[in-house]
């Protein structure tokens, strides 16, 4: 039969070209073949199917997770794919894996942390799979704060070994992933004690179950903690509980390139500094920004395609009704969404180069960058993912009552979502160290030291005290120099604000604690500056294909704009803007939409999402979404059987007895 194009109509709209966009957001042209290639590889193989992953038992999901990955590591080995595409080929599975946490902290930790010898000894059996690690720093007493872990690594000089032991309840290891069921190794971070003295917190290699028959090791205590938010969702991975009884490990386990223990016992710190222990968790939160794209495109596709089949109301004459995507309302809650998508795609591939930066400075001994690049992936980690948990869940209230269906996808993306806005460090906590970092900048200023990076606006920061934005007409809006302006002028007053504030306490901590909420502030209003410079910095490098850079522009603009309509307090008190200028964004949003509206389905085509992938009957590449839903509902395993199991138990009698009730 053949196959109709539902959403064709909106398809024959579009002003741009759509081939040319793909590439934009794949990266290049061969990141698309790459990607293009692999979903498509993952979306024909049966193994990879996950339509059935709400209604399966967690023992049957885990065994999907475990099937899936092994069958993945055997693709991976005879189609002998590179790193890029192995990771393309975890992206489509779409299912959280032990494998993430190996591939994703254990073997970076080691890479990061450990010694070439240590390197040289770990790595390939890591690489190789033959064995399977994990990343052991959470704690059931201590999650943020990471110097308040109890779990102790005591070195015991007559046989040259740590001994690993957890003295309390709160100091049981706890939510790591793949701990649960899967993982043979662990990078457990613990506070390392020699010769009765407390050095903090030190990550140390450990194995934990047997390479054999996959027992727990003597001493060990381990388990997964239970059912997760959500069906489905992260409940494919097994996050763990693990406890340690006076376990010994070689003295070679601890990871060496920061500090050192001697044959001695004698503790040695190296001058690479101490927060290197913490360069994980800034990689994996730079990994984490892209995801947020990933993420809020794909909701956002499936509410925009929803958008544009469902009508409602407004028919004329007999003719068809409006399709919801024509509301204004609809546009105004779903377009930033859509611009926030393509902001969060440039501000991640441009973290990627600031990781790749560091690194290659710290591998030259060069930690100048550090402090910066720990606040930028702290801040953007936490504004996209916030924004994106919002964002997901915003796309299944724009579908309406079907949006609440497990085949929309979206109460299944949500629930695997938003623990991001938790672990790899609270949001809240992660702006505070953001608000930190932005409180030294502020206070250096008048020492000579030149802010650089991402706070260079604050050596212009006499004048972004005083200056007025300079819009007079709706269109003004449009320039990136009067954006850039207002966005530069409100982190400024909010990060000068907060330090003058500080400045009234008697001490910084105290001071600190109390105007927390206004730092946390300070700190988004600077993190999304971030955003929208690097978005205007794309748009400064050659974009080819038709219409393609106007409508990244639009978008550029939609991103500022609504966050400014959004943030119009901060903009206002600040007098960085006038309530004149707030409603002009207005006026100038509602053009952007009209101006985006023809092409909204073929932003979204541009992710390149297949069907598979998206998971999800109302963002259906070809809009046929009433035949599947119906189609669908036939498959719950309720409808297995026509009259309900329990029907003779329960429901029969309850109507008998009504029925004699009733004739009494
Ligand atoms: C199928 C086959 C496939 C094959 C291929 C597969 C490929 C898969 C790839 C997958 C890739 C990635 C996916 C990864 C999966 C992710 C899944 C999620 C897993 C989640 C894991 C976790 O959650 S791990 C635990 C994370 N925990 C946290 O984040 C804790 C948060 N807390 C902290 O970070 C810190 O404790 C703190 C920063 C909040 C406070 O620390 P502390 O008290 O020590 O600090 P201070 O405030 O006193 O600061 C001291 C100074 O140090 C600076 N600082 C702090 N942190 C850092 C840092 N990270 N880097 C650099 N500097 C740092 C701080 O600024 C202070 O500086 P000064 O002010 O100058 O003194
Ligand atoms: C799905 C999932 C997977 C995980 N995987 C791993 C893993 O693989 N390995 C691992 O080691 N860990 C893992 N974790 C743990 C995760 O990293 C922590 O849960 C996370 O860092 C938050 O710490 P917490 O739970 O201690 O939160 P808490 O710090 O207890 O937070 C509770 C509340 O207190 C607030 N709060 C805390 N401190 C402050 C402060 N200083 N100022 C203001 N407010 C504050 C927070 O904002 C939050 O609202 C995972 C967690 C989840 C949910």
């Amino acid at each position: 039969m053949e196959e109709i194009d539902h959403l064709g109509h909106e398809r024959s709209k579009i002003e741009f070209d759509v081939e040319a966009m793909k590439i934009v957001w794949a990266g290049s042209q061969r990141a698309l073949e790459v990607s293009d290639r692999i979903s498509r590889l993952v979306a024909s193989d049966p193994i990879f199917r996950k339509d059935d992953r709400t209604i399966l038992s967690r023992k049957e999901l885990f065994n999907t997770t475990l099937r899936k990955s092994a069958h993945a590591w055997k693709r991976i080995i005879e189609l002998r794919l590179t790193e890029e595409e192995a990771s393309r080929l975890r992206f489509y599975i779409d299912q959280p894996a032990f494998m993430d946490l190996h591939w994703g902290m254990f073997i970076p930790a080691i890479k990061g942390q450990g010694t070439e010898e240590q390197q040289k000894k770990w790595l390939p059996l890591a690489y190789k799979m033959q064995i399977i690690g994990c990343y052991a720093q959470t704690e059931l007493g201590h999650g943020s704060n990471v110097q308040g872990l109890e779990t102790t690594a005591t070195f015991d000089p007559k046989t040259d070994e740590f001994i690993l032991h957890s003295p309390t309840l709160t100091s049981s290891k706890w939510w790591p992933g793949g701990l649960g069921k899967a993982s043979t190794h662990a990078l457990i971070y613990s506070r390392l004690i020699t010769d009765g003295q407390d050095h903090g917190v030190h990550g140390f290699i450990v194995q934990l179950r047997s390479l054999d028959d996959h027992l727990p090791l003597p001493g060990i205590t381990i388990g997964d903690i239970g059912i997760k938010f959500g069906n489905g969702a992260y409940n494919s991975m097994d996050n763990g509980v693990l406890r340690f009884d006076h376990v010994r490990i070689p003295r070679d386990q601890m990871l060496m390139r920061v500090s050192q223990v001697t044959r001695e016992g004698k503790y040695l710190q190296s001058d690479v500094p101490r927060q290197l222990v913490y360069g994980t968790m800034v990689y994996v939160r730079q990994t984490i920004v892209s995801d947020a794209s990933c993420a809020l495109s794909r909701a956002v596709c499936i509410a925009t395609r929803y958008s544009a089949v469902r009508r409602q109301f407004g028919s004329q004459d007999g003719g068809p009704e409006t399709q919801v995507i024509d509301y204004k309302t609809q546009q105004n809650r779903l377009f930033p969404l859509l611009a926030s998508a393509y902001a969060y795609r440039f501000v991640g591939e441009w973290l990627k180069w600031l990781y790749t930066d560091v690194t290659q400075r710290l591998q030259a001994n060069d930690f100048s960058t550090l402090p910066e690049a720990h606040a930028c992936t702290a801040g953007l980690k936490s504004l996209t993912t916030s924004a994106t948990a919002d964002g997901i869940e915003e796309c299944r209230k724009l579908c309406g009552g079907h949006g609440y269906l497990c085949s929309s996808g979206l109460p299944e993306l949500f629930a695997v979502y938003i623990p991001a806005c938790t672990y790899e460090g609270d949001n809240i906590v992660l702006l505070l160290q953001v608000s930190r970092f932005l409180m030294k900048t502020v206070s250096q200023l008048g020492s000579g030291i030149k802010p650089v990076g991402t706070t260079a606006y604050m050596g212009q920061v006499e004048h972004l005290m005083q200056c007025h934005c300079d819009v007079q007409r709706a269109e003004d809006w449009l320039k990136p120099s009067v954006i850039l302006a207002a966005f530069q002028a409100r982190a400024a007053r909010m990060s000068v604000a907060c330090a003058q504030n500080l400045s009234k306490f008697s001490s910084q901590e105290e001071g600190f604690a109390e105007l927390s909420a206004d730092l946390v502030e300070a700190a988004v209003a600077h993190c999304q500056l971030i955003v929208v410079t690097k978005y205007i910095e794309k748009l400064q490098q050659a974009i080819p294909g038709k219409g393609v850079k106007e409508q990244l522009a639009a978008l550029c603009n939609i991103y500022a704009l609504s966050l400014i309509h959004k943030h119009q307090g901060d903009f206002l008190a600040n007098g960085c803007i006038t309530p004149k200028q707030a409603s002009l964004v207005n006026w100038q949003l509602r053009s952007l939409y009209a101006q985006v509206r023809p092409n909204v389905i073929g932003l979204v085509d541009a992710f390149n999402y297949t069907d598979h992938y998206l998971g999800s009957i109302l963002g259906r590449y070809d809009g046929n979404v009433y035949p599947k839903l119906y189609e669908e509902a036939w498959k719950d395993p309720l409808n297995d059987s026509v009259v309900p199991d329990g029907y003779h138990e329960f429901i029969r009698p309850m109507l008998k007895q009504q029925l004699r009730t009733a004739r009494l």
